[in-house]
């Protein structure tokens, strides 16, 4: 497959279109504030798509290598599979304004692998947390119920404009008072159409859902690739 060099993104003289566009493997980002459910999807994910598709994962963390060491401990996928990026920033730097260390393991993992599915979580952050399209071909925003209700009516680039929308920890709503029909609604209104799914990672409910929304989009994407771009 064709690398595209990070030069070429910031302006060198070649083509500058994100060859992954084009290439075999969707590329997925997967943000939302800290401790949503990120890291749970990614593996419910794995579980989910694993023995269909051939997958990989890039994980962000500040200083650790957690989600990486977690999503392997849990044996989702060959720990080659899996590659941490120590940020060493604010999570949303690395995946919207300096991508490069994220590029580098996503190439390292194509090159590798080769894999039809690249997932790429980000670390925790807040609201205004998304992926450059630069990185990433979609994106989904990963909400709970436990972080309030009333975030989904707050609207924001991550919960308004993500490709996907989940609103996770369904299973917790009664416990913490979330009125997961008011978050769906509003999800609904701020999201102009866009898809919002309700989902327990933990417990099942919406996975089989998300996992639809990522097969489709792999078919979206594989109609769209040109013969000619493809190696
Ligand atoms: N009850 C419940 N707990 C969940 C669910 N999904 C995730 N959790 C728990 O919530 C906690 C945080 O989940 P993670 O997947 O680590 O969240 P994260 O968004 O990756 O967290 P950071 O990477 O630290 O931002 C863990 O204890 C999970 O087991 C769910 O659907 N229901």
């Amino acid at each position: 497959m064709h690398r595209l060099d990070h030069e070429d993104l910031n302006g060198g003289a070649v083509d500058a279109t994100p060859l992954h566009r084009h290439g075999r493997a969707l590329r997925v980002g997967i943000g939302g504030p800290v401790g949503s459910g990120k890291t749970a999807l990614v593996a419910a994910l794995c579980r989910a798509l694993g023995e269909e598709l051939s997958l990989a994962v890039v994980t962000n963390d500040i200083y650790t290598t957690e989600d990486a060491d977690f999503l392997r401990g849990q044996a989702v996928l060959p720990d080659d599979r899996v590659v941490a990026v120590r940020t060493g920033c604010c999570p949303h730097t690395a995946i919207r304004d300096d991508i490069t260390a994220n590029l580098d393991a996503v190439e390292d993992l194509v090159e590798r692998h080769d894999p039809e599915l690249v997932l790429v979580e980000s670390g925790g952050d807040n609201l205004t947390a998304t992926f450059s399209y630069g990185l990433v071909d979609r994106q989904i925003f990963v909400l709970d119920t436990a972080g309030g209700d009333d975030v989904p009516r707050k609207g924001g680039p991550g919960v308004a404009g993500a490709d996907l929308l989940v609103v996770n920890k369904v299973d917790l709503a009664a416990l913490v008072g979330a009125d997961v029909d008011r978050m769906a609604a509003d999800a609904a209104r701020v999201r102009e159409g866009r898809p919002t799914v309700l989902a327990s990672v933990r417990t099942g409910p919406g996975v089989a859902e998300v996992a639809a929304w990522v097969r489709a989009e792999i078919a979206a994407h594989a109609d769209r690739a040109a013969p000619s771009d493809v190696a």
